[in-house]
């Protein structure tokens, strides 16, 4: 009940907190225009016993004339007043819903299922959530008009009441209606969810390749198919009862509506009532019928949105208590004095009983270079992930110059971390913002820029770009030039080099897209870079399978099956014969 109240509550706020003024203005065209129907019927009724008793029709008609000329009015302004008010609630969501889910620490909102399934409904919703004050209007409305009819109708005979009551149990049953199609809508989210995917993979040109070669066209067409008619069978079921649910109310409300009309003439025929009394009667049951049809719909449209806004009173809550939480955080050190401690991290993804990180002890003193090696699987990235605080440990901590990194607020740590992944993001933006991006406050900085590419060895890419640094990076959005993967790459990895004194650098295979030649000069500015890196106490963690580039780091870990291995620098571990040395020794050979 509290939480149908809140939802209440954010729903009539989020039109209002976007666009006041029009709202409220919207709201009296709104009541105004529902008063006029009945009115202009109040009107006929007037005109018919005018004309029945010869007496003067100026006040009929004046009454008919205004209603109409106002109605005519306020339904030209209704719909470019409701757009503007759609479109600022629409803009308005979409920056809170990112600044809400933005501002989460952790990834596992992401890929948590039922989360997950939670913000793609959302998403896919947000119109809707949009039309909120369109559908605001559409129950004032329907207010309004059933007020004044009701009004109209005591004055004639109160049992006349009986109609408009007769009508809420045609919006009873509507909601009804609605439960079933949105329980039918949340339990075909996941598959919902699939189809986007799957709609996302076939139309994206990165993807092109493989969908060819595969053909796998005809499969992922058949895939889409099969989720869309369990959605389509689901929904359409419950289509149907909520059908059937509001046929048998309409039966009994036309019962009804019959019954007013035939004891209204029986009793104009007794001289209870006047001719227009009937006029008005006749017509005011089907603005009734008409009235509570409405509010049956927006009864749906309402259950469906308060359904949604309780979605997204839930993010709100969510990232209001992570704030919370995140209350009395402790401040990043502007500087690492001792180090990072791994102490006894145990970590395994939610919903999975699996351990992917097994107890890990590691100490990595400030400003120095760490690389982690292991097999496919070995938990390398979740580890450099719970480093960067993507994710928390089951158990045990990491802790920051002597503060545990879950006491440290999230967003000043990331603030002073940076970090270059191997599926990193290809911001379709000029080759400027593409860069400048991993330090926002200097993304428009040409100095800084520049300085980032040297360090990420990417100088060469913008060199053959035609407009250099303001060239339009993807073809997708507009006229501009493809890079190719590794270049796309070396972009990304001057962008982790914007920041110039980060606690943390992060590189999880920087160099997968890269050629020898390239990653070879490559290895002697990251020694550049992160000796830059460790004069502020940085540390540098360097995820790579290429033992090339992992022999220049201070420790090397080689991780498998969640647990350290082997540790030590290149020669130490050269000289053991482990482990570490079988695999350098391998690559050594496949590279002669
Ligand atoms: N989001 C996730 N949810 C559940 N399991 C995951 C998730 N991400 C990774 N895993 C599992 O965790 C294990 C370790 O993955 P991780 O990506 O850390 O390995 P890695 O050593 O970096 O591998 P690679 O060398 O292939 O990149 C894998 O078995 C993987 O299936």
């Amino acid at each position: 009940m509290r939480d149908s109240y809140r939802s209440l509550r954010l729903w009539l706020s989020t039109a209002f907190r976007a666009a006041p003024g029009l709202v409220v203005l919207q709201c009296a065209m709104q009541t105004a225009q529902s008063a006029l129907a009945p009115i202009q019927t109040l009107g006929v009724s007037w005109l018919v016993n005018g004309m029945a008793s010869h007496s003067s029709l100026l006040p009929a008609v004046a009454l008919i004339i205004a209603s109409l000329a106002s109605s005519a009015l306020t339904e030209a302004l209704f719909e470019p007043l409701s757009s503007t008010v759609y479109e600022r609630v629409h803009c308005r969501l979409h920056k809170e819903m990112l600044e809400l889910t933005g501002s989460i620490p952790g990834i596992g909102i992401h890929e948590n299922v039922e989360t997950a399934n939670r913000l793609e409904l959302l998403r896919g919703e947000t119109w809707r959530l949009s039309r909120s004050a369109r559908t605001l209007m559409l129950v004032l409305g329907t207010l309004v008009s059933t007020a004044t009819v009701l009004w109209l109708l005591i004055s004639i005979d109160p049992v006349l009441t009986l109609l408009p009551a007769l009508g809420l149990v045609r919006v009873w049953l509507a909601g009804r209606g609605g439960k079933l199609l949105w329980s039918a809508v949340e339990r075909t989210t996941p598959h919902t969810r699939l189809v986007n995917r799957l709609l996302d993979i076939s139309g994206d040109p990165r993807h092109g390749v493989e969908v060819r070669v595969f053909g796998l066209r005809r499969a992922l067409a058949e895939r889409v198919r099969a989720h869309l008619a369990l959605v389509r069978a689901e929904q359409t079921r419950a289509n149907w009862r909520g059908a059937a649910l509001e046929v048998s109310a309409n039966v009994v409300f036309a019962a009804a509506y019959i019954a007013a009309i035939a004891v209204t003439v029986v009793r104009a025929r007794g001289g209870a009532l006047s001719p227009g009394d009937v006029a008005l009667v006749i017509l005011l049951s089907a603005q009734v019928d008409h009235a509570t049809s409405s509010l049956a719909t927006s009864t749906r449209e309402l259950g469906q949105l308060l359904n949604l806004f309780s979605g997204y009173v839930w993010l709100r809550d969510h990232a209001a208590e992570l704030r919370r939480r995140a209350e009395g955080a402790k401040d990043a050190p502007a500087q690492l004095r001792s180090g990072i401690d791994v102490r006894g991290v145990k970590f395994r993804y939610e919903g999975s009983e699996r351990w992917i990180l097994d107890g890990i002890d590691l100490r990595i003193p400030a400003g120095s270079t760490i690389a982690v090696v292991g097999d496919n699987g070995a938990g390398k990235t979740t580890l450099a992930k719970l480093l960067l605080r993507l994710y928390e440990p089951s158990e045990g901590a990491i802790v920051i110059d002597g503060e545990d990194l879950s006491a440290i607020d999230a967003g000043q740590w990331w603030s002073r971390t940076a970090a270059g992944f191997q599926d990193f993001c290809r911001f379709e933006f000029t080759a400027l913002e593409n860069v400048g991006l991993g330090d926002l406050p200097k993304a428009q900085d040409e100095r800084a820029v520049r300085s980032a590419l040297r360090r990420g060895d990417a100088e060469i890419v913008v060199d053959n770009l035609p407009n250099g640094l303001r060239t339009q990076l993807g073809t997708r959005f507009g006229e501009g030039v493809n890079p190719s993967l590794g270049q796309w790459q070396r972009l990304a990895l001057a962008r982790a080099f914007m920041r110039s004194a980060p606690l943390l650098l992060l590189l999880d295979e920087p160099t997968a897209a890269l050629d020898p030649e390239a990653e070879d000069a490559l290895f002697a500015r990251f020694a550049a870079a992160s000796r830059g890196v460790s004069m502020s106490g940085g540390i540098t963690v360097l995820v790579s399978h290429r033992f090339s580039t992992v022999r220049m780091a201070d420790i090397i870990i080689v991780l498998s099956d969640g647990r350290i291995q082997e540790v030590g620098d290149h020669e130490g571990l050269m000289r053991r014969r482990g482990r570490y040395s079988e695999l350098f020794d391998l690559q050594a050979r496949a590279y002669r």
